[in-house]
């Protein structure tokens, strides 16, 4: 059991994904006849528990379980932490980032790809609890893409908020202009 808010919750758990991650599934009841709200939340140690400023992990996760709360979804949390790199690789492109690199760059000097998740375990783990028709927050486009790929009707995308700060600055401008984030309110907040 967990708590979102003011509503105790079951997480989730699954035998038998594709990649044998221990992801979680939180899962708020929805009125019948509407169309899940679902969020794809890759894990973010540093953002999600210990409130770095450095991403925008912490601050989605709570839109994410705020809006749940009241309207009921799913939150998969997916052990996809920096991107799929892992979290001690996250800490070395952080300091190659502190030298000049931008996000993605700095993973590719680590001999990593811009970004290795793969949302298909996201997929399977949608068909298990049989919401198959969605509705996705997200700003990421490349997770509705991947989704749709693995038979998830995705109906609509919604963007969540964006959560700037002085110390991410440079990190959300990278993800509008490299990996194609619907970060539209960004601009308008940076001038
Ligand atoms: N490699 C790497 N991973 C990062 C960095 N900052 C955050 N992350 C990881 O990126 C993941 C979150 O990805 P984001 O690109 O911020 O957001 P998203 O989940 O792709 O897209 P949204 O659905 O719009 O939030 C988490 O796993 C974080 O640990 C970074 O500088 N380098
Ligand atoms: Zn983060």
């Amino acid at each position: 059991m967990a708590r979102v808010g003011g509503r105790s919750t079951e997480l989730v758990t699954f035998s038998g994904l594709p990649d044998d991650g221990e992801h979680v599934a939180c899962v708020l009841p929805i009125e019948p006849s509407t169309t899940p709200l679902v969020r794809l939340h890759s894990e973010c140690l540093t953002g999600d528990l210990f409130g770095s400023e450095r991403c925008d992990c912490g601050p989605q996760l709570d839109e994410a379980l705020a809006r749940m709360e009241k309207e009921g979804g799913t939150v998969l949390y997916l052990r996809q932490e920096g991107r799929g790199i892992g979290l001690y690789n996250k800490l070395d492109a952080y300091v190659l980032q502190d030298q000049g690199s931008d996000t993605f760059e700095a993973n590719r000097l680590l001999g990593r790809g811009t970004d290795e998740r793969d949302y298909g375990v996201a997929a399977a783990m949608l068909h298990a609890l049989g919401q198959t028709r969605i509705r996705l927050l997200t700003n990421n486009p490349d997770k509705a893409v991947q989704l749709r790929e693995h038979g998830i009707e995705v109906i609509e995308v919604l963007p969540t908020q964006v959560y700037l700060t002085d110390e991410n600055a440079r990190y959300l401008s990278a993800k509008a202009q490299i990996s194609g984030h619907t970060l539209n309110a960004l601009e308008e907040k940076l001038s």
